[in-house]
């Protein structure tokens, strides 16, 4: 259903980087259209109890709009704030923050300027693939919709990634293990791109010559293959795969969580060493709960002996095998930190925790974490909804927010990385 056109007057932009409008008592979402300007939009359907509006005019513009600079905005669900100017754009930004930790009890929380990264630097990219009559469809989904968005560019991808695009679209329209639909992660390591092909058919003998051949031409090390979402096999490995967390080299597995780019993890960094407490005994101890392949493990021991722990078997296995070559004190655990969180007495021998969990964020393992009396807290989050309700229980437990950093991890979208330092 779409109405005739109404003229409405932005107030804000919201959460997830929409004008926001009122209609009748309603909230009506304006994607594309900024505070302060007046629109003619469409009524186009319901999220939740607000109106969803297609904007056909911008009839006052804000002095605040700006050309977007990728010619897939507004279509690509990627990115969703293109069209802002940096300074607006960087405050709605560091506001989400200052939001999210005066919904968890800490209004007035020393928050940080928003830490930045550079565009055409994110090294991590996971995209859909469509096979249609005219060919392979790759890219990112458009906003709200299972619809691929065929990319001929990215503004926030890394361009070694961008100038796979072509190439990798060519390879998949030969491969028949790509019957309709299937991903490809790609993660940019030290040793070159390493890929992850989840596809709805098999890979035969043909499929792997071709990978092989691609893998040759463009320079990868490793091509993973999994059928649908089960376990990845590797299809082609031509030479070792790498990156370094703290100096030390980690072989991860594929379609391995990466922080998103360069500057991003640099500044999540940052923010986790300076959260530590000053002084910490010799013989002191730290945790690095959802450690992933050990991008904040490493460095931490640089500080102390860690305990790293995480769920995934293959990345506790890449976190292992590296803490071992390189001698360094850590001690890899598998753990499912929803089903088997740590408990009280388990966390209390530990001067500083570190989690970082994904986007669900940590409810089992906060009320525990709450209980065990922890000096110090560091709370990584890519989500402010549930950072926000992870921190009521340790706002009810007495601890204060000694600082907060919001990073810029995922340039032009809605999302906002955080670090949370917490000390009572
Ligand atoms: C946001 S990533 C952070 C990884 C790492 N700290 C880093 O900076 O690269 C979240 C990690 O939590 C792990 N994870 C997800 N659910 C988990 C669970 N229930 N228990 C333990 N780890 C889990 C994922 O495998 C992933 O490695």
């Amino acid at each position: 259903m779409t109405t005739e056109p109404l003229p409405l007057a932005v107030e804000a932009l919201g959460a997830a980087g929409d004008g926001i409008a009122r209609q009748e008592g309603r909230t009506v979402f304006l994607p594309g259209a900024l505070p302060g300007e007046r629109v003619a939009a469409r009524l186009a359907g319901r999220r939740g109890e607000a109106w969803l509006a297609e904007v056909d005019a911008v009839l006052d513009p804000s002095p605040d709009r700006v050309a977007p600079p990728c010619p897939h905005f507004g279509r690509c669900g990627g990115c969703a704030v293109q069209h802002l100017a940096d300074a607006p754009y960087a405050a709605w930004k560091r506001a989400t923050l200052v939001a999210a930790l005066a919904r968890a009890g800490f209004p007035g929380a020393p928050v940080a300027a928003l830490a930045r990264t550079p565009p055409a630097t994110r090294r991590r990219a996971d995209l859909a693939l469509r096979r249609g009559p005219a060919g392979v469809t790759l890219g990112f989904h458009a906003a709200g919709s299972r619809q691929v968005v065929d990319l001929a560019t990215c503004c926030v991808l890394d361009p070694h990634l961008v100038a796979l695009f072509g190439s990798l679209r060519e390879v998949l329209r030969r491969l028949p293990a790509l019957r309709r639909e299937g991903s490809a992660v790609l993660n940019l390591l030290e040793t070159g791109p390493d890929l992850l092909l989840r596809t709805d058919g098999p890979l035969e003998a043909p499929g792997r010559a071709l990978l092989a051949g691609f893998a040759a031409d463009h320079g990868l090390p490793r091509i993973a293959w999994a059928a649908g979402s089960g376990p990845a096999e590797t299809a082609v490995q031509l030479g070792p795969v790498g990156i370094r967390f703290g100096g030390v080299m980690v072989a991860p597995p594929p379609g391995a969580f990466l922080q998103a780019s360069p500057a991003g993890e640099a500044a999540i960094l940052a923010a986790v060493l300076a959260g530590l407490p000053e002084r910490l005994p010799a013989r002191a101890a730290l945790a690095d709960l959802f450690a992933g392949n050990g991008t904040l493990t490493f460095p931490l021991a640089a500080r102390a002996r860690v305990t790293a722990f995480e769920g995934a078997l293959d990345s506790v296995a890449a976190l292992a095998a590296a803490a071992g070559k390189a001698g360094a004190r850590v001690q890899a655990v598998r753990r499912d930190l929803d089903r088997q969180p740590l408990t009280a007495k388990e966390l209390q021998g530990f001067a500083a925790v570190v989690l970082d969990p994904p986007y669900a964020g940590a409810a089992a393992q906060i009320p525990l974490l709450a209980r065990a009396g922890v000096p110090r807290i560091i709370y990584v989050s890519c989500n402010p909804a549930a950072l926000a309700r992870d921190l009521q229980p340790l706002a009810r437990a007495g601890y204060g927010v000694l600082a907060a950093t919001p990073v810029d991890q995922f340039l032009w979208s809605p999302h906002l990385e955080s670090v949370v330092v917490l000390g009572r």
